[in-house]
C-alpha cells in the first residue's frame, strides 16, 4: 500500500457559520493525480485552501505525509501553482531564470548567492518544462502558457513531493492548453511527485487521472476512479462552464 500524502477526516469549514466545506474525506496517496472539479462556488479553492495550511478547519482533521498538519514542518515538499500566476505584465522587471530561482530561496534565505547545485536545479526545472531556452527573457514577455510553463518550474526546482495546481490554464488560450498539459504529462514521466489539479478541463488530462474528487456545495459526490467516475454520466457531465465528456485513453491508471 502506498503511503499517505494527504488525508482529510471528516473536514467542514465555515466562512461565517456558512458551510464551504461539509464531512469531506479524502486520502490522496503517493503517486496519485488527484483532479478537483466540480461547479463554481463548490469548494474546490476552499479544499485546496485546507491542504495547505491557510484555512484551519472548525471540524475534522486534516493529515499532511501521515502527520497532523500542525506538526508538519516540512514545507518544502509541498509546491503551489495559483490560478493568478500567469498575470505579469511585458515591463515586469524578472527574467525567466529570476523567477525560477525564487522558488530557491526559502531554501537559501533570499539574498544568498546560488550555488552550483541551485544552478544546476533550476537548469533541471527549466529544462523539464522545456523553458531553458527562454531563461534570458523578461517574464511580461512570454505568453500565459509560457509563463505558466515558468511558474511549473519554480514549483518544481526543489523536488516536491506534492504538487497543487489551482486551474492552472485561467488565462490560457486554447492554443497553449494542450502545450501545457504536454508539461504535465512530462512531470508525470519524470518524477515521482504526487498531483492535485484543480480542473474544469478534466477531458484533456484524464491519461493522467488516477482519482477524481467532485465537490457539490461542498459535499464530496465522488471521489473514486476516473472509469467510475465516467460511469456517474450525468454527474461527471454537469460540470460548468465546460460540460465535460469523460474519455477513458488507452493505459489509462
Ligand atoms: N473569503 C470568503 N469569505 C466568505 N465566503 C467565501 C470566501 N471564499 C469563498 N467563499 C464562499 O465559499 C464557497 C466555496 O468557495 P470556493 O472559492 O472554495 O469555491 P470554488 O469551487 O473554488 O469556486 P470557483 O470554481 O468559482 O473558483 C462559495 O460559496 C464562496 O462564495
Amino acid at each position: 500500500m502506498t503511503k499517505s500524502v494527504v488525508k482529510l477526516n471528516d473536514v467542514s469549514y465555515f466562512y461565517d457559520g456558512t458551510p464551504a466545506l461539509q464531512h469531506v474525506s479524502i486520502d490522496i496517496r503517493q503517486g496519485d493525480f488527484v483532479a478537483i472539479v466540480g461547479e463554481n462556488g463548490s469548494g474546490k479553492s476552499t479544499l485546496i485552501r485546507t491542504i495547505l495550511g491557510l484555512l484551519n478547519p472548525q471540524q475534522g482533521s486534516v493529515e499532511l505525509f501521515g502527520k497532523p498538519i500542525s506538526q508538519f514542518k516540512d514545507k518544502s515538499r509541498i509546491s503551489y501553482v495559483s490560478q493568478k500566476a500567469a498575470s505579469f505584465n511585458s515591463g515586469f522587471p524578472v527574467t525567466v531564470e529570476e523567477v525560477v530561482a525564487m522558488g530557491r530561496y526559502g531554501r537559501l534565505g533570499l539574498f544568498k548567492r546560488l550555488k552550483i547545485e541551485d544552478q544546476a536545479a533550476i537548469q533541471n526545472a527549466l529544462e523539464t518544462v522545456n523553458m531553458w531556452q527562454f531563461r534570458h527573457r523578461k517574464i511580461g514577455e512570454l505568453s500565459g502558457g509560457q509563463q505558466q510553463r515558468v511558474f511549473i518550474a519554480r514549483a518544481m526546482v526543489n523536488q516536491p513531493d506534492l504538487l497543487i495546481l489551482d486551474e492552472p490554464t485561467v488565462g490560457v488560450d486554447q492554443k497553449h492548453l494542450q502545450d501545457f498539459y504536454e508539461v504535465l504529462h512530462m512531470l508525470r514521466e519524470h518524477t515521482t511527485c504526487t498531483f492535485v489539479l484543480v480542473t474544469h478541463d478534466l477531458n484533456v488530462v484524464t491519461d493522467l487521472v488516477t482519482k477524481v474528487v467532485h465537490l457539490d456545495h461542498g459535499k464530496l459526490a465522488c471521489n473514486c476512479g476516473l472509469r467510475e467516475y465516467s460511469e456517474l454520466g450525468e454527474l461527471a457531465s454537469s460540470i460548468k462552464p465546460y460540460p465535460v465528456k469523460v474519455l477513458i485513453h488507452e493505459g489509462t491508471r
